[in-house]
């Protein structure tokens, strides 16, 4: 039985094979997006399992159906890139990796935070270069500091985790409150309130329709000047442009993506020698205090084998006829 793998990187070959060991299906990899014009290459498989940056819309899903697949095995949490109303009305069933290591992006996260506040990235260029010089590389300390954390599910709940390690007053803005959340220490407050009072604010909500530009021109004027913001969730949730404004302004005064709207074109490529054509990316990549890492927050052994091992199982489910919580195909994105 065949599965077709798109996006696939030496380290998702890595890790399938690997726990492929215990399933025995036939696992074809491509390197390319899947796409319209890349979906017929899935040929003679019952599944096909894709990442963040794929474009699942209905053109996709057609053409993946006309061809006999039966299952979308997203390797991810989200799910914002498939559409389900496509893959419904072509019974195709969808299933996804809910939790593979909230850890993996909570730690990323903060690295992010710290590198920023610490400004590592700068000291590491100036040491190479024998300049030990500390002028402009003032941080503050994390301790007694507020950090807002907006999304409180699995990820947001371990970045709350580690921040209340530090000793921070830690805010959350969740529409479903997560009990776990308060029993660690944390505190819900409104949107507004959150904005206002964090030093450092964190997103972990997924991306859907009505979350686009969650943080926008109204919401950065709502914070304080000199606030470090950090993206682990979803490109969309961020206005780039309207960042790019706030950092002009000292508003932001710390800014790091994992994650970016535009990033499809951009992330998982070595683009090293060619002309980077987005402008936005360029001149927010300019900004002595904005860092980049390109979605790799979920990069960890731990996290790519539980991504291996419940994507085959996900496909096991399947064809056994079993649910195993794992399917996506009667929610809606912003479903918990
Ligand atoms: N960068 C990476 O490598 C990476 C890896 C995994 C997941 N992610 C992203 O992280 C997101 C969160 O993952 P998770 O496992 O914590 O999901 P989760 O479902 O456990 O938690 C998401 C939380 O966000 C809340 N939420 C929804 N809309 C909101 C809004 N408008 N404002 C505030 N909160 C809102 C939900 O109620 C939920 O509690 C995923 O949707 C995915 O986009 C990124």
């Amino acid at each position: 039985m065949k599965i077709c793998l798109f996006s696939a990187k030496k380290y998702d070959r890595e890790f399938f094979d690997k726990r492929n060991n215990d399933y025995q299906f036939e696992l074809e990899y491509f390197d390319i997006h899947l796409e319209p014009k890349t979906a017929t290459l899935a040929r003679n498989a019952f599944a096909i399992c894709a990442f963040v940056n794929d474009d699942l819309g209905r053109d996709t899903l057609q053409i993946l159906a006309s061809q006999g697949i039966k299952l979308i095995l997203m390797r991810c949490a989200g799910f914002n890139n498939v559409d389900l109303d496509a893959a419904r009305e072509l019974g195709m069933r969808v299933a996804r990796v809910p939790a593979y290591s909230p850890e993996a992006v909570a730690e990323h996260a903060i690295a992010l935070v710290m590198t920023l506040n610490r400004r590592i990235h700068k000291a590491y260029q100036r040491t190479r270069d024998a300049n030990f010089s500390l002028e402009g590389l003032t941080g503050f300390n994390m301790h007694g500091r507020t950090a807002g954390v907006i999304g409180t599910g699995k990820i947001g709940l371990a970045t709350a985790r580690i921040l209340k390690g530090f000793g921070c007053e830690v805010l959350g803005h969740d529409p479903y409150p997560n009990p776990a959340f308060e029993e660690l220490g944390g505190r819900y407050v409104p949107l507004d309130e959150l904005l206002s009072q964090s030093k450092v604010i964190s997103l972990h909500c997924p991306l859907t329709p009505e979350n686009n530009h969650l943080i926008n021109e109204a919401s950065l004027a709502k914070m304080q000047p000199g606030t470090v913001l950090v993206n682990t969730s979803r490109g969309g949730l961020l206005d780039s442009v309207a960042a790019i404004d706030a950092l002009k302004r000292g508003v932001l005064g710390g800014l790091a993506l994992d994650v970016y709207e535009n990033e499809q074109d951009l992330f998982f490529e070595d683009l090293s020698t060619e002309v980077i054509q987005d402008d936005v990316f360029r001149r927010l990549s300019a900004c002595h205090n904005v860092i980049f890492t390109g979605h790799q927050a979920f990069l960890t052994s731990e996290a790519l084998a539980a991504i291996a091992e419940t994507s085959l199982g996900n496909a096991k489910a399947f064809l056994e006829g079993r649910s195993n919580g794992n399917e996506i195909i009667n929610e809606s994105p912003d479903q918990h």
